[in-house]
């Protein structure tokens, strides 16, 4: 019984912002190709951070070894101090991390509000089996409305989840994470595959549901970045190449050359 389990953050030292959630050393090898490189970096609380880097830079990688989704090979990740990468999914979100799901998680033929009431019953474990009838989760249905409302889908309430636009889809998706009340949200690529209105959408959603809590972002797409991200970290060949504001990272002659000079400013 060393002391691992239940101590305060190894950090803090001085009085910095607090760290939500932070990475020590993380490796992730897949037969024996190293996907992440000894990746350490802190998320602070209430900060909305981006990851960003060129294509098989490592971002899906990191973001599934914070989300929980992968075991590191060797490294830890803590959130609130906690070390999280021992744990399964479902205690990781118990804590307080939630990530987005991919459109998967969301049921089609049902409506956009039994979705979030589906949900919300899950968080709950309301008592009953996979198959309790709709009706009795309706004491769940302002909790519903309110998530509802809080990610811009109250007028749509009523649709099959199946006739969302791309970026509703989105929205649902992001309203499933929140029946979790996470207090670090993660969120993969929020905006890809979206035209100008969907991208607007969503950047008013994450700056939304930022209020109060920690953000995570993969995403490709720089101005998203640089308008959205209190703090970024770029990623190359799997490890970490630099971390700060987009005015410190983009005059950062090394990302400059990996990853902005590819894409240029815009
Ligand atoms: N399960 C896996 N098995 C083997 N190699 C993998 C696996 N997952 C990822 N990789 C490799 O790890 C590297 C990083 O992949 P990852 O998907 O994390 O990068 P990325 O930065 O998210 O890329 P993109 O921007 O293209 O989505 C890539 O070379 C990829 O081929």
């Amino acid at each position: 019984m060393t002391a691992q389990t239940q101590l305060a953050p190894p950090i803090g030292v001085d009085n910095g912002p607090s760290v939500a959630l932070e990475a020590r050393n993380l490796i992730k090898d897949f037969r024996g190709f190293r996907a992440t490189n000894d990746v350490t970096l802190d998320i602070h609380e209430g900060e909305i951070h981006a990851i960003i880097g060129p294509n098989g830079a490592g971002k899906t990688t990191l973001f599934n070894l914070l989300s929980g989704f992968l075991k590191p090979t060797s490294g830890e990740v803590r959130l609130f101090g906690e070390r999280i990468d021992t744990l399964p999914p479902h205690q990781i979100v118990r804590r307080g991390l939630s990530r987005s799901f991919q459109i998967s998680s969301v049921f089609p033929t049902m409506t956009v509000r039994e979705n979030l009431l589906v949900a919300l019953q899950s968080r709950s474990r309301l008592p009953g089996q996979f198959w309790t009838p709709l009706s009795r989760l309706e004491k769940l249905g302002p909790q519903a409305d309110a998530i509802l409302a809080d990610v811009g889908l109250a007028d749509s309430h009523a649709r099959l989840a199946a006739d969302l636009s791309h970026g509703e889809k989105r929205q649902l998706e992001i309203g499933i994470s929140l029946t979790q009340e996470p207090r670090v949200l993660l969120l993969d690529e929020p905006t890809s595959g979206m035209g100008s209105e969907g991208i607007d959408r969503v950047k008013a959603l994450v700056r939304q549901v930022a209020q109060g809590r920690t953000v995570v972002l993969v995403e490709h797409n720089m101005s998203v970045v640089s308008e959205l991200a209190d703090r970024i970290t770029v990623l190359q060949y799997g490890s970490l190449l630099a971390s700060g504001s987009y005015d410190e990272v983009r005059q950062d002659p090394r990302v400059i050359e990996a990853y902005l000079g590819d894409e240029g400013d815009e």
